[in-house]
């Protein structure tokens, strides 16, 4: 089974400055879903970067499979807020790059795509530019296109941030059953706790100054929505207001743990 792991992984921007990060420690197994929250300025993007391999570590070690990343891969897909779709080509076109640089044949690729993008229920959408799509439909396609070449890891820096608050959360649905399929071991940034706690089989919470791991729980509320549970019935389960509480709590009190 694959994992990418940081083993006790600080960073400095400034060699002379104070860490970002300090001493982080945490594993992403296929099929996990963890979801970084903390304050602004606690390290979540640094730490995204860090797993893409976008930056090396001050300290410490950045690992898949025991072996040092040493840069970006096809092995892991990074979708951000900022959809990088090109908007010159067409929907099906953008879906199918990854596999058109990894030089998969024309026939296939497209194939491939268009399974994605009736997976992301936007298969009618396929020869439409990107320009003539709502955000919400773009985010679809970033991720679409993301898990295009089966990446083990699927790294989304804030990808919800500027949807509004119903398309986020067909989107939490999409994207729990997107993993369920894949399996990709996945690593979100949200700022959103009741979105970490919706969609996260483990919520880590980092506080600032430097940025360290105060929080490390397991959860298994978006397991229990793939069951076939009613998200609103389990948003208002007590487990999952006290659950909130603690990470809400968390985020805010330095003193935890
Ligand atoms: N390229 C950089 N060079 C120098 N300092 C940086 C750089 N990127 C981030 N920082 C600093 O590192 C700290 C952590 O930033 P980071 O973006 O990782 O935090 P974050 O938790 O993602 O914040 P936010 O929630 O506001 O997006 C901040 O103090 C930021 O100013």
């Amino acid at each position: 089974m694959s994992i990418l792991s940081l083993h006790n992984v600080s960073l400095r921007y400034d060699p002379d400055g104070e860490p970002v990060l300090e001493d982080v420690t945490l594993d992403l197994a296929r099929g996990d879903f963890i979801s970084v929250i903390g304050r602004s300025g606690s390290g979540k993007t640094s730490l995204l970067n860090l797993a893409a391999g976008f930056l090396p570590p001050s300290s410490g070690r950045v690992l898949i499979n025991s072996r040092p990343v040493t840069g970006p891969g096809p092995d892991r897909a990074v979708v951000f807020q900022d959809d990088a779709l090109y908007p010159w080509q067409t929907v099906v076109e953008n879906v199918a790059l990854p596999l058109k640089l990894a030089g998969v044949a024309p026939a296939e690729r497209l194939q491939t795509a268009r399974r994605l993008l009736d997976s992301v229920g936007l298969g009618e959408h396929g020869q439409r530019r990107i320009w003539q799509l709502s955000g919400g439909q773009r985010q679809r396609i970033g991720i679409a296109r993301a898990l295009a070449a089966r990446p083990e890891f699927l790294l989304m820096d804030e990808p919800l941030g500027a949807l509004d608050a119903m398309t986020r959360e067909m989107m939490h649905g999409l994207i729990l059953k997107l993993w369920n399929d894949s399996r990709a071991g996945t690593l979100l940034i949200t700022h959103s706790v009741e979105e970490a706690l919706f969609l996260s089989t483990r919520v880590v919470v980092l506080a600032p100054f430097p940025g360290r791991i105060v929080l490390n729980e397991p959860f298994d509320f978006g397991r229990r929505f793939l069951s076939g549970e009613n998200p609103r019935v389990l948003k208002s389960d007590p487990a999952f207001i006290a659950a909130r509480e603690r990470l809400v709590t968390a985020i805010h009190d330095e003193e935890t743990v």
